[in-house]
């Protein structure tokens, strides 16, 4: 039997799936959908490093995958399916992200490293819709992704072999299989248990009818109560596809999340109001109105929200506005649209913090981003306000500004390096075991701020000697970022200028975050310097570890591939 109002939109298409996984192709037939198969050929070798998240990541592998299959089987033929459907499950825990194993081994490593632990399953969908036209391919992408969190019991050894030496594990992210022999190890599972089997099919039932059918006016006039977003429910389609024209043709649908206009007729009706109106622009809307969730996010950051909580919650309200001396009523809407943000939960007990919040958001704690937060509230924002008379008079605008007091850059400089260390701390491992750098002897961190990389690569390679090279204003603050007496084995700082002093001797050199905030004639000066400075064999890197983290006030993030 097929759920008309959803999976029935795809009933009269020629779908594919571009997937090898029996497991796909289980949830999808079981759900009344009729398609082909064609598994993608695409390699899923993206560099995981070069994604904001891993479910980016997940998001673009799936992507990818349904991509190939799309322009192969449009080459072939010169006719390409109507969808494509591709996925991509992964593992991650502690950052790290784990796909199929490579081996036995591999297995066990993955195994171990979930034993009696929580870990989150992504599965990213790509849905590509495909339009030939006179031999050219069209395609509407449509991407999302779902996260169930997965808790395995403490396991033994003898039990963890046991299951390795069944086989299950090799052709499944993480090395296990929720749905056969691979329950065993799971204590709970919190959210879309076919995710993690390999296809969110709730949320992608959610994606159809986003697609196909936009609610009409009249429907969301219908919806009483305003916190139940009109699209977000099947019923919602069903009311829709008894009218039958609320669930216009199949391009409108597809338009919509591409942001063009659909290709029915429109105009407006006698009352001037649009008699068939384009797709809600949603995403556009998030753009418009995006300012205000960052500036509550860094409102109650500075109003020091997540500590009390994280210390004391739950909490009402009234309790919070009294410990962050506020007003009752502005902490109970700060709250609330922390609850619609995802980073407070609400419960009977009152207002507590998700483990994003607690982990993320409190100002201690190793993976505090607290002093990145704030950066970004006292300084990016008032530089983005600014934003117009940049782009008007040119950067030198900014760069012109009169120069502050020196306190006042003084406690600039510390926010900033409060910031730094906060983010290098959570990327500094991965960045650290990007490459294999155990040739290396020695390494220099140029504008290595307060060591937090140099620290993770120093431990990482014991033969390696790291020196950190940043500005004497920036090293003299240095100890306060690290515990009292901290002397790391192999570690010193330098202080200097890279444009204008002798660069310290190493064999590698390290940019990591610096060739951003500078113009193109200032990169390249820099990377002569750096080129100069190189002996044979010297190797500068990790420059892939720049992308999307521009903190200056104009350049844009430079995208340099290694
Ligand atoms: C956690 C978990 C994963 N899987 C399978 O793991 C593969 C992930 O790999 P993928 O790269 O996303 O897919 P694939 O199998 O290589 O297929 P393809 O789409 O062609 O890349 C998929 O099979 C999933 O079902 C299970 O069957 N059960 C589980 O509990």
């Amino acid at each position: 039997m097929v759920l008309s109002p959803v999976i029935g939109k795809l009933l009269h298409k020629r779908v594919v799936l571009a997937s090898a996984s029996p497991r796909r192709r289980e949830i999808l037939s079981q759900a009344g959908l009729r398609f082909e198969v064609v598994p993608s050929r695409f390699k899923e070798k993206l560099d995981k490093a070069a994604f904001p998240t891993p479910y980016a990541y997940a998001i673009e592998t799936a992507k990818q995958k349904a991509l190939e299959v799309a322009s192969r089987m449009h080459q072939k033929d010169l006719r390409a399916p109507d969808v494509v459907i591709g996925a991509d499950t992964i593992v991650t825990i502690g950052g790290l992200i784990l796909e199929k194993p490579a081996d036995k081994q591999d297995a066990y490593r993955m195994l171990s490293r979930l034993n009696g632990k929580e870990h989150s399953v992504f599965t990213g969908v790509a849905i590509i819709h495909c339009c030939s036209e006179d031999g050219q391919l069209d395609m509407d992408v449509c991407e999302f992704h779902e996260e169930t969190m997965v808790k395995f019991s403490e396991l033994s050894e003898d039990l963890l072999w046991e299951y390795i030496d069944s086989g299950e594990p090799m052709d499944k992210a993480g090395g296990y299989g929720i749905q056969a022999l691979g329950g065993m190890l799971v204590e709970c599972v919190r959210g879309d248990f076919l995710n993690v089997v390999g296809f969110p099919l709730n949320h992608f039932c959610k994606k159809l009818v986003e697609l196909y059918c936009p609610p009409r006016r009249e429907d969301v006039q219908r919806v009483k109560h305003e916190s139940i977003p009109a699209v977000d429910t099947f019923e919602i389609a069903s009311d829709a596809a008894q009218g039958d024209e609320g669930c216009g043709p199949s391009r409108a649908g597809v338009d919509g999340h591409s942001g063009q206009a659909p290709a029915g007729p429109q105009g407006p009706d006698t009352n001037g109001l649009v008699e068939n109106p384009p797709p809600f622009p949603s995403d556009l809307l998030d753009l418009i109105d995006g300012f205000k969730a960052s500036k509550a996010l860094f409102t109650a950051c500075k109003l020091k929200v997540f500590d009390v909580l994280k210390e004391e919650g739950p909490l009402k309200a009234v309790d919070v506005a009294r410990k962050i001396n506020a007003s009752v009523c502005g902490t109970g809407r700060l709250l609330d649209v922390c609850v619609a943000l995802g980073l407070l939960e609400k419960t009977d007990t009152g207002y507590g913090n998700t483990r994003l919040a607690s982990r993320h958001l409190a100002s201690e704690g190793a993976c505090s981003l607290h002093g990145f937060v704030a950066y970004h509230d006292e300084h990016a924002w008032t530089v983005f306000t600014d934003l117009e008379s940049a782009v008007r008079q040119g950067p030198q605008a900014a760069a012109g500004r009169p120069e502050e007091d020196p306190s006042q850059s003084r406690d600039r400089r510390l926010r900033f390096m409060r910031a730094m260390h906060g983010l290098t701390q959570l990327t500094a491992r991965q960045v650290a075991t990007a490459f294999d750098l155990s040739r290396f002897t020695s390494a220099c961190d140029l504008g290595g701020c307060t060591g937090a990389l140099a620290r993770e690569l120093a431990r990482e390679y014991p033969r390696l000697k790291v020196t950190v090279f940043d500005l004497p204003e920036v090293i003299e603050h240095v100890s306060s970022f690290h515990p009292e007496g901290w002397q790391p084995e192999r570690l010193h700082f330098v202080p200097g200028d890279f444009f204008k002093d002798d660069l310290p001797d190493a064999q590698l050199y390290v940019l990591s975050r610096i060739l951003h905030d500078w113009a193109d004639d200032r990169v390249h000066e820099l990377l002569s310097r750096v080129s100069r400075s190189c002996k044979p064999g010297t190797f500068t890197g990790p420059r892939r570890m720049m992308l999307n983290d521009d903190l200056g006030p104009v350049a844009p993030p430079q995208r340099v591939v290694t």
